[in-house]
């Protein structure tokens, strides 16, 4: 199956930027990717159409437009409106495709809505950004907690219930990370279908979890958030309808801090205030950027002056995302002293430091913690990155940088951001694309 642009394609894409661009200007914040995926998820376990509206125009979206195609949905993806019509249960084909689910890490999210439809799926292991090993365990608990019988063996995983189908029950979802954002929705719908109420213990309040929470419940799902954890009642029937996917709060801190970080500031429709996690905003304003909603929509970024170092630390919604970390360690380049950016997500998430120290950064990993020395006057550079958010570091250092630099990673950057190019190119920076020659 062929997604276009093609990995060839992209891989051989090379933007240059001529940096040190002040970048100023109003530009559209695309639908959230890893609530739209989720979301997508979702639409499988529903008896009939779903339209949901927003959803960004990404690889990781296309990928798994064409694993519900594969397992018997109807699809339609037109102008940012993705139609599914999940095939009757008797006629869905329950094997995640092998390839494709290798490609996007809510492989196993899919699955959980395969197995409660149809009581069995296949699916080869997820795959998504590899900056560290990036457990299931979870995931696969709550479905043998729902009742299914789970095997794994080098190719993939298979669960399997008994005739009784999907049971109530009860799971826990925490990690030594803190709750699983996946694993919770996962739960979450496999508890949908079960027959009886089920409770989620320590589940993820990641909006990707919520939002899902509440297509659920506008879809006759009885599901509640209380001091125990997460119920859902079982239903037998959830019914379609449209939803529109909120706006992605990890796209609109890479265009606030690619912004700040050449002195700019950015207005951004289509998110609010309210969407920004807490740690992030605060993170930001002790760095010295503020954000407000504006009268006209959106929300505006203003710099009150030279960026400032900042000590911080990734952590479950709502503390700093760490899918906004390594984007801040190049914006801290710019700041004046030294920042401390403690990881607390995933044991390392430093694939950014290799490329940033391409620039001239001054950037160290300590374990799980990242130190950014600054200001430092950036040099151009040629540097690659090979997972979504490392990638765009790399982007905000060379418009931060003085000259002509090459980034190469065109394809991790789409997994996961539509127009971010235009975007930039809209705020005054310097792009050009090119193809290198086969
Ligand atoms: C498609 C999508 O939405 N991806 C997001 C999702 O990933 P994802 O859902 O994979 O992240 P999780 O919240 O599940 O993982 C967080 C941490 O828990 C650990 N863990 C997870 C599951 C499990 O069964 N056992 C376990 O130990 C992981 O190894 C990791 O250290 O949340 C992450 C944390 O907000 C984000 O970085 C990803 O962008
Ligand atoms: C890590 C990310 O995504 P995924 O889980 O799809 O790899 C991300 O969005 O930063």
């Amino acid at each position: 199956m062929t997604i276009t642009p093609t990995r060839e394609t992209l891989d051989a894409t090379i933007v240059q930027i001529i940096g040190g661009h002040p970048l100023s200007g109003r530009i559209p914040v695309q639908g959230s990717k890893n609530i739209a995926l989720h979301l997508y998820a979702a639409a499988l376990l529903t008896d009939a159409p779903v339209v949901l509206a927003a959803v960004p125009d990404i690889i990781d979206t296309a990928v798994c437009a064409q694993i519900l195609t594969h397992t018997g949905a109807t699809v339609t993806t037109t102008g940012g409106r993705f139609a599914v019509a999940p095939a009757l249960a008797t006629a869905i084909n329950p094997v995640i495709h092998p390839e494709l689910g290798h490609r996007v890490r809510t492989t196993v999210v899919l699955a959980a809505a395969m197995l409660a439809r149809t009581g069995q799926v296949m699916l080869p292991y997820p795959g998504g950004d590899a900056f560290c090993p990036r457990l299931i365990d979870r995931h696969l608990a709550a479905m043998q907690a729902a009742g299914a019988e789970v095997t794994a063996d080098a190719t993939g995983i298979r669960a399997r219930c008994g005739p009784r189908g999907l049971q109530a029950f009860t799971v826990d979802v925490n990690t030594p990370y803190g709750p699983s954002l996946g694993a919770t929705v996962t739960a979450m719908l496999l508890a949908a279908r079960a027959r009886g109420s089920s409770l989620i213990t320590h589940p993820s309040i990641e909006p990707e979890v919520t939002e899902t929470a509440r297509f659920l419940a506008e879809r006759g799902v009885a599901i509640h958030f209380d001091e125990q954890g997460l119920h859902v009642v079982g239903s037998e029937w959830i019914t379609g309808g449209g939803f529109t996917v909120a706006g992605d709060r990890i796209e609109a801190a890479t265009m606030i801090m690619a912004a700040a970080s050449t002195g700019g500031n950015v207005h951004l429709d289509g998110i609010t205030l309210a969407s920004i996690p807490e740690g992030l905003t605060a993170a930001l304003a002790t760095a010295g950027i503020s954000l407000t909603d504006d009268a006209s929509g959106g929300i505006r970024s203003i710099l009150d002056g030279p960026l400032r170092a900042i000590t911080t630390a990734t952590g479950p919604h709502p503390a700093l995302p760490t899918d906004t970390a390594p984007q801040l360690a190049a914006m801290l380049t710019q700041a004046d002293g030294s920042s401390l950016i403690a990881e607390r997500v995933y044991p390392r998430r430093d694939t950014h430091i290799k490329g940033l120290r391409a620039f001239g950064a001054e950037i160290s990993a300590t374990g799980s913690i990242i130190g950014v020395r600054g200001p430092v006057r950036l040099r151009a550079a040629s540097a690659a990155a090979e997972d979504i958010r490392a990638v765009t570091a790399l982007l905000i250092a060379a418009l931060a940088a003085e000259g002509a630099s090459t980034i190469r990673g065109m394809y991790h950057l789409r997994r996961g951001y539509g127009r971010l190019l235009a975007n930039l190119a809209t705020l005054g920076a310097d792009i050009t694309i090119t193809s290198e020659a086969p």
